[in-house]
């Protein structure tokens, strides 16, 4: 049986010589140490390589169970996705849509395809609300041409991938967590999309060669408790009064940072409480509705010293053309692969209505509309990211995009209420007590 003493592999190969016929005893001695420590040597290799075999397994069985799981990837995916991408004629935009099968997201990618552009939608379907409402709008958008990827902002291999297989002019990033209250439920969703999925997108836009221009969307809460009427862009916007407004307002600064550094040319769209056909189930107009017609009390609230709430509420058409108008003239990014090469466009612009409406004039709207009467319940704002009223200065908007509002809230209403009826029904399948 041969002793470890025999083992032929030195420790540091060709820096001892072995050899057994020295008979020394500090030789010995010094032999039995060589020999131990060969043998720890070997045993930490056998233990390096049990250790990597075991995570290239591990990664393999990882990168296959996403392979075998992955909604995206594939000859046939990315021919899809250069179809939709497609524009007619060719001199159209090609518009990377995050949040396509959002609220916003759908109706721009609607009027982008129906003027010739082409679209890429993506979207996470999150279960913030229905998602049922979400593939919906996928399907309605699937009619039109235009596929949608379900896909995170997070997940960069997929942002890169669909960088590496389009060619995108604009990207329209609407793509968010949205709502103000619910912003004290969830305050790391808002971090998540709002923060970590746009810095990915705008590293990937950054990197892009030639970089797309971003148009993306902020908010009206930026405001915060600013008290000068009505917000222009130039107003203060350092106190908001929600995490969902704070994480807007970073996005304006983390936005400029990436046009400074790399020239991305940018646009941000303070959205001012946008309602209409195909919205969205978690904001009041949408939730009044719902339980006006079951026939359940809807709970209106009121601010300090029993004043009205009150919105620059928005029509959905309006901010389309806003959206438009924006990609339409937002200049090109001056960068490529990374590197800046002169200044680029970076504009803010607010996106409302210019005549607010208090929240009990909302609901006699929807009364009329539904031809039944609100079980009201009138209490107090609670402290939890709301501000009492939003009101836009929209003249530059107007002067730099053509922006000019059309639909009052008693039009817009109107056509929500025909909307949500051919969609749900009158009872939203629930009888009406
Ligand atoms: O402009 C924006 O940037 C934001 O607009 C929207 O926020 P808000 O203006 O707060 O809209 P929304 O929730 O419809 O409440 C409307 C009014 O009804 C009041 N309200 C609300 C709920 C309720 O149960 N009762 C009530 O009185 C409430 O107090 C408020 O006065 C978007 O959701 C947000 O994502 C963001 O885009």
């Amino acid at each position: 049986m041969p002793s470890l003493e025999d083992d032929p592999f030195p420790s540091t190969p060709g820096k001892f010589k072995i050899d057994h016929r020295n008979h020394h005893p500090m030789n010995r001695h010094f032999h039995r140490c060589f020999s131990s420590t060969s043998t720890l040597f070997l045993w930490a290799l056998f233990l390096i390589a049990l250790t990597a075999s075991y995570l290239s397994f591990q990664s393999f069985v990882d990168s296959g169970s996403r392979y075998l799981t992955a909604s995206w990837g594939g000859i046939q995916w990315e021919k899809q996705l250069r179809n939709s991408a497609l524009p007619h004629p060719p001199s159209s935009l090609s518009v990377l849509v995050t949040g396509a099968a959002g609220f916003v997201g759908t109706h721009v990618s609607l009027a982008l395809k129906k003027r010739g552009d082409g679209v890429v939608g993506l979207d996470n379907f999150n279960s913030y609300y229905d998602p049922s409402l979400k593939k919906a709008r996928k399907s309605l958008l699937s009619n039109h041409g235009i596929f949608v990827v379900e896909g995170d902002l997070n997940d960069v291999v997929l942002l890169q991938k669909l960088f590496d297989v389009v060619v995108f002019t604009h990207v329209m990033h609407l793509a968010a967590q949205a709502g103000v209250r619910y912003a004290m439920e969830n305050p790391n969703s808002y971090v998540r999309s709002n923060i970590a999925g746009l810095v990915n997108l705008l590293e990937v836009c950054k990197s892009a060669n030639p970089q797309p221009a971003v148009v993306w969307a902020s908010s009206s809460s930026v405001y915060g408790l600013n008290e000068k009427v009505p917000f222009s862009e130039s107003d203060r916007t350092d106190q908001p009064a929600s995490l969902y407004a704070a994480t807007k307002k970073a996005g304006e600064e983390i936005t400029h940072t990436y046009n400074h550094i790399y020239g991305l040319s940018i646009t941000g769209l303070r959205f001012f409480t946008v309602y209409g056909p195909w919205g969205r189930p978690d904001m009041a107009y949408f939730s009044f509705t719902r339980n006006i017609l079951q026939g359940k009390p809807i709970t209106v609230y009121r601010g300090k010293n029993r004043v009205d709430l009150a919105r620059d509420f928005t029509y959905i058409d309006d901010i389309v053309k806003g959206c438009l108008g924006s990609l339409d003239t937002s200049g090109k990014s001056t960068g490529s692969g990374g590197k800046k090469k002169g200044a680029a466009p970076y504009r803010i612009f607010n996106l409302g209505n210019t005549s607010p409406v208090t929240v009990p004039t909302l609901v006699s709207i929807l009364e009329k509309h539904l031809k039944v009467k609100a079980k009201k319940k009138v209490v107090e704002m609670p402290g939890n990211g709301d501000v009492p009223f939003t009101h836009a200065n929209i003249s530059s908007a107007r002067s730099q995009l053509g922006y000019k509002p059309t639909t009052d809230l008693q039009t817009g209403l109107k056509k929500f209420v025909k909307w949500y009826l051919s969609y749900y029904g009158y009872n939203h399948g629930k009888p009406v007590n």
